[in-house]
This record gives C-alpha cells, sequence and structure tokens, in this order.
C-alpha cells in the first residue's frame, strides 16, 4: 500500500478552551488521504467542514492528536510553512487574488506560492501568451483580460482565476471552500466542470465541500459526510458510484 498524502490520527479541536463554553468541535478524527483522492465534503452546517479545512491548512491548531504529511508530522507546522504544498479556494471572489493586481500579476505571484514573493514585472510580457493560452481553458473570458485589475473582473472570472493560482504551482493539496457557491448556477456549473477537467488532467489530490448534494455525488472518488464534528460516512469507488441522492440526504436528518 502506498503511503498516505495526508493522515489524520485523532484530531481533536476545542473552542473557548478552559471556560464554561468550552465546545469540542472536531472529535477524534480519523482520515487518510491518499494521492489522487477527490474527496468532496458534505454536512449540514456547523458540521465542522470548515473547521477540518482550517486545521488542515494550518490556521486552526489542533488540541490533540497528529497530521502527517507524507508520513511527516505537520501539526505544528504554521499555516504559511504549509502554503508550500497546499493550496485552497475560498467561496467570496475577493479572497483568492490581489484586488488591484492585474489577472497576469496575481498569476506570476501565483507561481511563486510558498516562495519568497519578489515580483519582476519585466518578465510579464514575455509571459503573456501562455498565461493567454492557461486562462482559456476556464472558458470564462479571462484570456482577454489578463491586463485587467482583478477587482473589475465579474465574480465568476475572479473565482475561476483564484482556482487556477491555487493549481498553478502543483499543490499536494488542494481545499476547495464551497468555491462555487457565491456564482450564478450557470457559472458555478462552468467553475465546476473546469475544475474537475484540471482535478483529473493533473491528478491532483483535493477535497472540496459543498452544499450542492449533486455536485458532491457527481464528482470525485470519495465523499465524506461529516456531522457533529465527526466522520458519519466515508464512501469510496463503487460505493460512492453507486450512492443515490436519496440516501445521501439520509446522512442530514
Ligand atoms: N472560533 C470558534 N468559536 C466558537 N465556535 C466555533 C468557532 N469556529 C467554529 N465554531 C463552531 O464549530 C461548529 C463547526 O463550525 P464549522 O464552521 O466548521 O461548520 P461547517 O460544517 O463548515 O458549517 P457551514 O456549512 O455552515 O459552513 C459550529 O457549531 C460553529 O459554531
Amino acid at each position: 500500500m502506498t503511503e498516505a498524502i495526508l493522515k489524520l490520527e485523532e484530531v481533536s479541536t476545542l473552542v473557548n478552551r478552559g471556560t464554561a463554553q468550552e465546545t469540542q468541535i472536531l472529535k477524534n478524527l480519523d482520515l487518510t488521504i491518499q494521492a489522487g483522492d477527490f474527496i468532496t465534503v458534505v454536512g449540514t452546517n456547523g458540521a465542522g467542514k470548515s473547521t477540518l479545512f482550517n486545521v488542515l491548512a494550518g490556521n486552526l491548531r489542533v488540541d490533540a492528536g497528529h497530521l502527517k504529511h507524507n508520513g511527516q508530522d505537520i501539526t505544528r507546522m504554521s499555516e504559511e510553512q504549509r502554503t508550500h504544498f497546499l493550496s485552497r479556494v475560498f467561496q467570496d471572489p475577493k479572497l483568492g487574488t490581489a484586488p488591484r493586481m492585474t489577472v497576469a500579476e496575481n498569476l506570476l505571484l501565483a507561481e511563486k506560492r510558498g516562495q519568497h514573493r519578489f515580483l519582476k514585472p519585466r518578465h510579464l510580457k514575455s509571459r503573456l501568451a501562455e498565461f493567454a493560452q492557461l486562462t482559456a481553458v476556464m472558458h470564462n473570458g479571462l484570456e482577454e483580460r489578463l491586463l485587467t485589475p482583478t477587482e473589475e473582473l465579474s465574480g465568476g472570472q475572479r473565482q475561476a482565476l483564484s482556482f487556477l493560482m491555487a493549481t498553478l504551482k502543483r499543490p499536494d493539496i488542494l481545499l476547495l471552500d464551497e468555491h462555487t457557491a457565491a456564482l450564478d448556477p450557470k457559472t458555478s456549473a462552468q467553475l465546476m466542470q473546469t475544475t474537475n477537467e484540471r482535478i483529473q488532467k493533473e491528478h491532483l489530490t483535493a477535497l472540496m465541500i459543498t452544499h450542492q448534494i449533486d455536485d458532491a455525488l457527481q464528482y470525485g472518488n470519495r465523499l465524506l459526510v461529516l456531522k457533529d464534528g465527526q466522520i458519519i460516512a466515508d464512501l469510496q469507488g463503487e460505493a460512492k458510484q453507486k450512492l443515490r441522492r436519496e440516501e445521501l440526504v439520509q446522512y442530514f436528518a
């Protein structure tokens, strides 16, 4: 069996530690992620999905348990250090890009994820043709707006750019945090399709939180259901393929 790319061992998180409101959010979570897994993550509001992503990304410390990346203990590794191998796309189109910088400048920055960010704009011109090719796969006109500040883009274009930036320098782990939720149905479906194409083509390892049951069923090779800080279902391969909508909805009862 191959080494897991990411492993959570009995991970627990507490909030309001030491007060009367102390609450355990994630409860002794065990999860083994193999390279190439595309995992959709569902669950009711407050189930702990975002907390799980915060723990993986390192912006929330665990109170018990361990996280391992390729066998190396990263439990105490900072969020910044984890950007060397992990990237995340948020729900809010404003979060993923630098608003005053152009699309091309943002892409240049993204190439330096996890490194010292020093922009050399003089190299930009020579990269435009390549960036046009790269953005054209998103099928939303981004390639014609390479010299536009991202604050002038539509929400859909901005999210597509955030997604491209998160995957430009290949991450070991890609976290998609409801990245299509703020978009209209057509734009959301289009971004979901291009997301899937890129994940498949690049053999990325990804986790995607979604409230869209149909997306959770349609995409990925594996599906997790979270409830009250625990994984109550972990369906892979054929079990996921055979899962019917009505069965999945039962987990939300
Ligand atoms: N910093 C915090 N302080 C107190 N409670 C918190 C904190 N962060 C999360 N929680 C609580 O932990 C639980 C899990 O929250 P989390 O945001 O992870 O859920 P979620 O599954 O992502 O929900 P949603 O679908 O609404 O985004 C919730 O009850 C939430 O109120």
